[in-house]
């Protein structure tokens, strides 16, 4: 329109650097991390990353170069969100459980110029290096150290020739280096790969806008308040802890970090420091609920949980409320920076009967304010499907909060964006109040006698039996009905059950072509970020071979 200037007086490139930089004028002597005798104030952390990105540069990286942190939630892991992008770099958070073989073809993949690593993984990133060394320049080295060790030996590992000490890197930094701002707010920020649940690792690249924008979605989503206590258990390598490190800069909250989940360690958490919001997969919340009763306290005040990641059966949701906690539930994909639904909560829902309500909360729910748009459609001819919560059809999203594309990968970028939509690769169906409800991913869906059958929907139900401590349903190949539902199922300790009465469980709740025809008791893998590997579980399903023979007419 005539009289409109675009300059930088009007238009600043939205990056979550912004965050900091308030803070740390605003809550400048309020905690900002704590990690058992570590303490830091808003004012130290812009500080101490002012003067780490400075040291970054100083080590030779340029705008858009990758710098890679192997590290669990450690403060040094929270700062590194914060110096990498101020130095210009992407940050790329590798997940704590691979092995030396995945870290080396990673750090190759992204071309890392420096590596970050806290001094329990040493041994992985040396067998790393070790391997890249063979055919390519390796990465900076750069130990994190626990609070007050001096030395960079770590038992049997001492590190290599040329490591650099994380916290000499503070302390010879400068603090009135100005941190790199990106030029554009397109510009990436992080590059993080898949969990690698259904196929290798892919390399998603996140702008400072999408960082920037599902940050604030996350803390509104999360009805996080200023100075929020946030526990972290999710890990930050995971899609950058669902972009909630940036969240609670916003925020001016406080960082509690822990190394490792223990149940009992987030009751003590949630006690000394009257925690307010914590994250977790299903798994943790399903470590919660079965903890000893001597752990489990009555919790001081509410505690928001926001929970996501795989599917959280109703039953969890339930069992969690019943001890204190606000169940938040969200879902997502790396590629939309995690969080990108969320089951927002109506007055009404209150007057529900509890299991009522758990059920309607475990749906995947509407698009947060930072998105433009989720639909299930046809993945072929992109019409919307019925909002009759039974057609089903692919869920896609739209929006600033979805990923750049695929490092390297043009291709798969190309695919995924096919149509003008994000395609998830995941199924659901959407309600008539417009939430949508994941049915499967579209992998995973077990075809019956030419019937759909949803694994969550059935993994949910066989959750809800009082033995039950995990289930994960697959396709077990069938002669006759093509696929067969197959159970794999762990029991909580102390209890029995057998694999009839399973069946005849699920037989008495849902339709007879839903219940599974197989049920195996056994311990279920999982992948870090908490999700169960079903393609292991697929595998021995296939082992077993059919359970009724050709020819052969209905069971
Ligand atoms: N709230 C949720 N409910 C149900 N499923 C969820 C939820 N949140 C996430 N998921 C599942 O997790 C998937 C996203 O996982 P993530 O991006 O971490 O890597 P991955 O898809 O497991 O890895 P890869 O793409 O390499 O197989 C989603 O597509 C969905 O299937």
């Amino acid at each position: 329109m005539e009289g409109s200037i675009r300059c930088s007086a009007n238009y600043v490139p939205l990056s979550p650097i912004t965050f900091l930089e308030r803070s740390a004028i605003v809550y400048p002597q309020r905690l900002s991390l704590v990690m058992g005798d570590v303490k830091y104030t808003w004012s130290q952390t812009h500080h101490r990353c002012t003067k780490l990105a400075s040291s970054i540069v100083n080590l030779g990286v340029s705008p858009l170069h990758v710098v890679a942190v192997l590290a669990p939630n450690v403060p040094a892991m929270y700062e590194l969100h914060f110096a990498v992008p101020m130095s210009g770099a992407v940050l790329c958070t590798l997940n704590t459980r691979h092995d030396s073989a995945m870290v080396a073809l990673l750090l190759k993949h992204s071309e890392a110029k420096i590596l970050f690593v806290d001094y329990q993984l040493l041994d992985i990133a040396q067998g790393a290096l070790k391997i890249l060394s063979k055919t390519t320049n390796i990465p900076q080295l750069v130990l994190i150290l626990e609070s007050g060790q001096a030395s960079p030996d770590t038992g049997n590992n001492s590190s290599p020739p040329g490591t650099l000490i994380y916290e000499n890197l503070i302390a010879d930094g400068k603090l009135d280096f100005e941190a790199r701002r990106p030029k554009d707010e397109w510009d990436p920020i992080a590059l993080n790969y898949t969990s690698g649940t259904t196929s290798s690792p892919k390399g998603v690249i996140y702008s400072h806008r999408g960082a920037y924008l599902n940050a604030l979605a996350g803390a509104l989503l999360n009805e996080m308040r200023s100075m929020p206590v946030y526990l972290w258990c999710v890990p930050m390598f995971h899609c950058n802890g669902w972009c909630l490190p940036w969240a609670i800069a916003a925020q001016g909250g406080t960082n509690i970090c822990q190394r490792n989940v223990t149940a009992e360690g987030i009751f003590d958490n949630i006690f000394q420091h009257k925690v307010s919001h914590m994250g977790g997969a299903p798994t943790v919340l399903n470590m919660i609920i079965n903890s000893p009763l001597e752990v489990r306290k009555p919790l001081p005040e509410k505690v928001s949980v926001m929970t996501g990641g795989a599917p959280p059966p109703p039953e969890v949701i339930f069992r969690m409320e019943e001890l204190g906690f606000d169940v938040v539930h969200s879902y997502g994909l790396t590629e939309t920076y995690g969080p990108a639904t969320v089951c927002t909560g109506q007055p009404e829902w209150d007057d529900l009967p509890r299991d009522e309500q758990a059920k309607i909360k475990a749906r995947q729910g509407v698009n947060h304010l930072g998105l433009d748009a989720v639909d299930i459609k046809d993945p072929v001819t992109m019409e919307s499907v019925p909002a009759d919560a039974k057609t089903i059809g692919e869920v896609m999203f739209r929006g600033n909060t979805v990923m750049n594309g695929y490092l390297k990968n043009l291709k798969e970028t190309q695919d995924v964006f096919k149509g003008g939509w994000f395609r998830s690769g995941d199924l659901g169906v959407k309600h008539p109040d417009g939430y949508i409800e994941l049915k499967d991913r579209s992998k995973d869906i077990i075809i019956s006698g030419g019937e759909n059958i949803s694994s969550i929907e059935l993994e949910g139900v066989i959750f809800s039996h009082p033995a039950v401590l995990e289930a994960a349903v697959v396709a077990r190949p069938d002669d006759y009905w093509g696929e067969t539902p197959c159970a794999f199922v762990k029991l909580k300790e102390g209890h029995t059950a057998t694999a009839e009465e399973i069946i005849q469980f699920c037989q008495n709740r849902l339709p007879h072509y839903m219940a599974p025809r197989t049920v195996v008791f056994a311990d279920l893998p999982k992948t870090s970020t908490g999700k169960t590997q079903k393609f292991i579980l697929k595998e021995k399903a296939k082992a077993m071979g059919s359970l009724t023979k050709k020819k052969t007419s209905r069971l």
